[in-house]
């Protein structure tokens, strides 16, 4: 059961002496990152997590999650950016398709909402009316501790679950997950006794999903995370240990760096699984926060198809060429829908009769794929057996792996982000944050 990569298909747009060139350059960036010599070192705890964590807490995470599957209808998860992304992306990927809609005896598990991940009045007070009479706990997920958006709903959500059990019970519902120790949301959770969860300083947000940042809420959902850790072990060791000819991660790396090299500045990642598209909003920032700065990087971007083909699929087919495409295939669908014939064929779809919906599925993306290139977009595939924990597991390792390697051979610091700070320090400015009063002046007089 293994994640591969697949990149056959962009023979037409690169040569074999350039991915001997770009092997080079990428065993080189490997030997970097294992070795811990680059730029962000201090980060680069992701790298053994799956086989080195903390199992006493993977134990109270288990326990934890058993708690909330019992006095809860609902788990709010608040958090932002990689304090939330992963978990939504394998809940998203590992269940069910309409996962909060189900009745609770299907399901068997807390509905799971995510917020704190904007500042909608609209969304939080939804929210909010949706609670009403449900029992609820939260989880509330900061690495720093600090962030606006999660601290406001944080808030506001712990006052609606005060009013609701009493500061006591409340305490109980809430879990905090955050730094072992700096940040607002550690001394309050200190204070108010509630139960915390670490995330390991040397594990950047976005690199954070195999620790209790991801796994409390994969596990409410009902998933097994010990074959979500077991798969990245897997995907673990074959991107410490094969060479560049049997390694994915290294090759998806390699690969997209030379297409970069010709004037492909966007990578579209494209899905066939509605299940798989929070895979791609974390596979996002992963990529985004990682390799765009210094006036560089590779702009990721993501569809939904075939819904997409319908709407963006002009612009791939037909627009500006800067674009490179990777596809993430499943190749197992979980179940079989067979399309049946008609006596009268007036939608003119008898011609698939007897074919599942994925016979379908699968043409239209090799279709695609094969139209995309023809338009000089350059298309690429990761092979995705099924949608297991297991196969999640490997997937997220492959992906945070090339990743390092990649911002290694762009030549910037994978493990930082500098460039966010612009806007939180003018949002402080404008809302009038004491410290803030000379760059507030300035700004106001811009507005
Ligand atoms: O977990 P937190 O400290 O709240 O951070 C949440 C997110 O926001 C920040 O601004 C960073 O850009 C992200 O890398 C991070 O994942």
């Amino acid at each position: 059961m293994q994640v591969t990569f697949d990149y056959s298909k962009t023979a037409s747009f690169i040569s074999e002496e350039e991915i001997v060139n770009m092997k080079k350059l990428a065993l080189d960036a490997k030997e970097v990152l294992v070795s811990r010599t680059g730029a962000g070192n201090d980060f680069l705890g992701w790298i053994d997590l799956p086989v080195d964590y903390d199992k006493e807490e993977f134990k109270r995470i288990q326990k934890a999650a058993a708690k909330i599957q019992s006095d809860s209808d609902v788990l709010l998860v608040i958090g932002i950016g990689g304090s939330y992304l992963g978990a939504r992306a394998a809940i998203e990927f590992l269940r069910n398709n309409f996962y909060n809609c189900m009745s609770k005896e299907d399901r068997k598990t807390p509905e799971i909402y995510f917020v704190g991940n904007n500042i909608s009045t609209s969304y939080m007070k939804d929210l909010i009316h949706l609670l009403n009479g449900k029992d609820f706990s939260i989880n509330v997920i900061s690495k720093s501790g600090t962030t606006t958006e999660p601290a406001i709903a944080f808030r506001i959500l712990k006052k609606l679950l005060t009013d609701k059990y009493g500061a006591e019970e409340a305490g109980k519902r809430i879990y905090a997950t955050t730094d072992k120790a700096r940040g607002a949301l550690k001394t309050l959770a200190d204070k108010e006794g509630y139960e915390t969860f670490v995330v390991p300083d040397d594990v950047g947000g976005r690199f954070s999903v195999l620790t209790a940042v991801g796994l409390l809420p994969i596990a409410v959902s009902g998933a097994d995370i010990e074959k979500l850790m077991a798969g990245a072990a897997s995907g673990r060791k074959r991107a410490l240990e094969n060479g560049f000819e049997t390694n994915d991660a290294l090759q998806y790396a390699a690969v997209r760096n030379i297409l970069l090299r010709k004037g492909k500045g966007i990578e579209i990642t494209a899905n066939y699984e509605p299940s798989l598209h929070y895979l791609a909003e974390w596979w996002k920032q992963l990529y985004g926060e990682s390799e765009g700065k210094d006036q560089r990087g590779i702009f990721p971007a993501a569809v939904d198809l075939t819904a997409d083909l319908h709407s963006m699929g002009q612009f791939i087919q037909d627009g500006s060429r800067n674009l490179m495409e990777t596809v993430i295939s499943v190749e197992e669908p979980c179940g079989e829908i067979l399309i049946e014939a008609e006596a009268e064929d007036l939608d003119g779809l008898n011609y698939l009769a007897g074919k599942s919906m994925d016979f379908v599925n699968k043409n239209a993306m090799n279709g695609t794929m094969l139209a995309h290139t023809d338009g000089q977009v350059p298309n690429m595939k990761i092979c995705v057996p099924k949608q297991d924990e297991f196969c999640l597991g490997e997937l997220f390792y492959f992906y945070e792996f090339a990743c390092g390697v990649s911002g290694y051979i762009l030549g910037v610091n994978p493990f930082n982000q500098p460039g966010v700070e612009s806007y939180k320090k003018n949002m402080f400015a404008l809302l009038g944050k004491p410290g803030y009063e000379e760059q507030r002046e300035t700004l106001l007089a811009r507005l």
